[in-house]
């Protein structure tokens, strides 16, 4: 078997990748793994006919969505099992979580967990209260520090500076610090010293989680539900070798298979590319090996215990939030109140889980829970557990480690070049290729749309092209009277098609359908020009609105804009309509913000710019069809031009709305109402 494996992967290099055998796997798209990003791009990809196959390592899909069974069949989700995001709704960019989304097409039912749904206390000589405060005036001082400045400078040493500032004692400091720990850094599964703020607070991800959204059944039923009509994923099959060129991919697996296609996404955790397990061929570039070495990638992992039955008499969602004496083994305990399942989730993160300590003994490790428990619940005699089971994400060979998170050694476009394609053939996809949503399953989900598009570029502008060639050379013959016009035109479409450009998905066109596509395709152009003229002729485009400098700009009226929740009073037939509340994020890097929110028209989007210089802000609000007001709500956008009125704190300018049947525009006016809370 060593053998034959040898044999076959030695005679694969680059210079004879286009060398068949019967033994060779061929498809048009190869996906590596079967987490929720492969099996999302395989979904779409066999939705629009595009052949597949699935390469997976372990012997089922779901990757760290990962559901199991107790003795007693309660289900246990040892990976992903929140939807974050305010019933749904994720203040990125998006309206609602695309998770969540699927969720209802599935059918899964869902519970909500109140923001405040909390019992217990962190360990703190101080009271929470105070603690919280210390926290909020922390948070807004490392806001400011950030916003102007370009090095990565860790949270920690935030705290630090803050302290300083404060003159804190160390008690003091030190309770600030396990407070940030808890907030901050323990879900991102490392400590304060590895995260640069500057990154963190940048990245709009890091506001989902107000108010997860947590699953009454196992996250798997998700997983489950994209896997439902794949039959072309092939289980078992660890990626050790990719080898590549500018027209095709071959992989190699542990079992000697391999397989040929035109396009490779690979959405192995990133974890697995650290550890380059996987052998690439020619190496990769250096500039997305670099982006691999400095992207942080944690440790989280969850212990469950169980009982035969319930024997805690509180009904809130968080039990307690913990930090031990030993900085080695800090976590936070939750139970489900909304089962009623007897069983607690215990959480270690960053070092806790590094440092081995409650992996090495885990007797040791659940004693500590249980006194932890104990002490929470004076009058009851808690007794050992029935069943124990600890995840291991850190270990595992198809993982190592948990989700990514923005380290202090990362560059700005680490995370665009990580989701780069190369030679348009190698394709990346997975939660850390995500830029805003990382570490979340609907980053994953999002990454395999986004890769999905690409490829559907990619194979439309062959289509395009070919059909340009074959209608001009046809034109070409016909006029030099060439009676073989269809048959050369469609032989030459043919050999492209037989090299490899096109694939089974696609079919040939006949010369008639060519030349209406043509047309058509012109028609398309002119449309979209008429339409970029006509939405420019009576507002500015944004760009340009927020460059736009007048005179009396002050440079303490500089850079107003923060990210947080915003009020807007638009006016409107004669009168104005009241303040609505969105929220909005802005990306100092990027000047880009984003934001959502609902009003009397219904739910929408924010995208849009600010400069700092100018202290202009442009954004543009979608509407989503079918929410609030069915008569007004068309699903269309409005675009907001504001600029800051330093007299009364607060921006203003117009809004303008241009749609088939009405173009209107009016004043509009937006206040900082307040800033977004920590998660708690
Ligand atoms: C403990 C924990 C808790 C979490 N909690 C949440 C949460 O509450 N909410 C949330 O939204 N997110 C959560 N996440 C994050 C979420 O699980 C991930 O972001 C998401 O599942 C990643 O999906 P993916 O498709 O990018 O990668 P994966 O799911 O890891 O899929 C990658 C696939 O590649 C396969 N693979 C690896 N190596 C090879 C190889 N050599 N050859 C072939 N196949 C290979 C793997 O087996 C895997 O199936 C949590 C993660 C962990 C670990």
């Amino acid at each position: 078997h060593i053998e034959q494996y040898n044999y076959r992967v030695k005679r694969l290099t680059v210079d004879n990748l286009d060398s068949r055998s019967s033994d060779v796997r061929t498809t048009k798209v190869l996906i590596i793994g079967s987490g929720i990003a492969g099996l999302e791009a395989a979904r779409l990809l066999q939705q629009n006919g595009v052949e597949t196959i699935v390469l997976e390592a372990r012997n089922r899909t779901g990757g760290r969505v990962w559901s199991i069974r107790s003795k007693n069949n309660l289900m246990l989700d040892m990976g992903a099992r929140y939807i974050h995001g305010q019933y749904g709704s994720i203040p990125s960019g998006l309206l609602t979580n695309p998770v969540w989304d699927l969720t209802r097409s599935a059918n899964i039912s869902i519970c909500f967990g109140e923001p405040h749904d909390f019992l217990g206390t962190y360990p703190l000589y101080y009271s929470n209260i105070l603690v919280q405060k210390w926290y909020d005036e922390y948070m807004l001082f490392v806001r400011e520090e950030t916003r102007m400045s370009s090095s990565n400078i860790s949270f920690a040493d935030y705290v630090n500076l803050f302290a300083q500032k404060k003159h804190f004692n160390e008690k003091q400091r030190s309770t600030l610090y396990n407070f940030a720990y808890f907030t901050i850094a323990d879900r991102e599964g490392t400590e304060l010293e590895s995260i640069s703020a500057k990154g963190y607070l940048d990245r709009s991800s890091v506001f989902y989680g107000e108010e997860p959204v947590i699953c009454d059944t196992d996250f798997m039923a998700i997983t489950d539900y994209l896997a439902k009509n794949l039959t072309n994923i092939q289980f078992g099959e660890i990626v050790t070798k990719i080898d590549y060129n500018k027209n095709l991919v071959k992989v190699s697996t542990k079992n000697g298979q391999i397989y040929q296609a035109e396009f490779v996404l690979i959405t192995v955790p990133l974890g697995v590319l650290k550890s380059k397990q996987i052998e690439f061929n020619p190496q990769l570039p250096q500039w997305k090996l670099d982006a691999i070495d400095r992207i942080g990638f944690g440790y989280y992992e969850k212990i469950y215990l169980l009982w035969d039955q319930v024997w805690w008499n509180t009904t809130d969602y968080y039990f307690f939030q913990s930090a031990s004496k030993s900085i080695n083994l800090r976590y936070w305990i939750t139970a489900n109140k909304w089962n009623g399942k007897p069983f607690i989730t215990c959480f270690f993160a960053g070092k806790a889980v590094s440092s081995l300590t409650w992996k090495q003994n885990k007797n040791e490790t659940v004693k500590d829970i249980l006194d932890t428990l104990q002490k929470m619940f004076p009058n009851i005699k808690i007794t050992p557990p029935t069943e124990i089971y600890m995840s291991n994400w850190n270990e595992d060979p198809f993982s190592y480690g948990s989700y990514s998170y923005i380290s202090v050694n990362q560059k700005y476009e680490d995370p665009f070049r990580l989701s780069e394609p190369i030679n348009n053939r190698l394709l990346f996809a997975g939660e850390a290729t995500n830029t805003d949503t990382y570490g979340y399953t609907h980053g994953a989900l999002l990454s395999a749309r986004r890769e999905e598009l690409i490829m559907h570029i990619i194979f439309h502008i062959f289509l395009i092209i070919m059909i340009f060639i074959n209608v001009i050379g046809c034109q070409d013959a016909s006029s030099s009277r060439n009676s073989s016009c269809t048959r050369i035109g469609r032989n030459h479409f043919y050999h492209e098609r037989s090299i490899g450009l096109m694939g089974n998905g696609y079919q040939l066109p006949n010369t008639m359908i060519e030349h209406l596509m043509t047309i058509g395709l012109f028609i398309v152009f002119y449309m979209a020009l008429y339409q970029l003229w006509s939405n420019s002729i009576s507002m500015p485009s944004n760009e340009d609105y927020i460059n736009m400098l007048t005179n009396d700009i002050e440079e303490e009226n500089c850079g107003q804009f923060v990210s947080g929740f915003w009020l807007s009073r638009y006016y409107h037939y004669d009168r104005f309509y009241e303040p609505y509340q969105f929220s909005l994020l802005f990306n100092s890097q990027t000047r880009e913000v984003n934001g959502n929110g609902v009003d009397d028209i219904g739910k929408f989007v924010v995208n849009g710019i600010y400069s700092i210089n100018t202290n202009r802000l442009a954004i543009i609000k979608t509407y989503r069809e079918e929410t609030e007001n069915s008569t007004e709500n068309f699903g269309h956008n409005i675009t907001i031009q504001v600029a800051w009125n330093s007299n009364q704190y607060h921006f203003e300018g117009k809004w303008f709305i241009k749609t088939r049947n009405y173009s209107g525009d009016g004043r509009i006016e937006l206040k900082f109402e307040k800033s977004f809370r920590a998660m708690a």
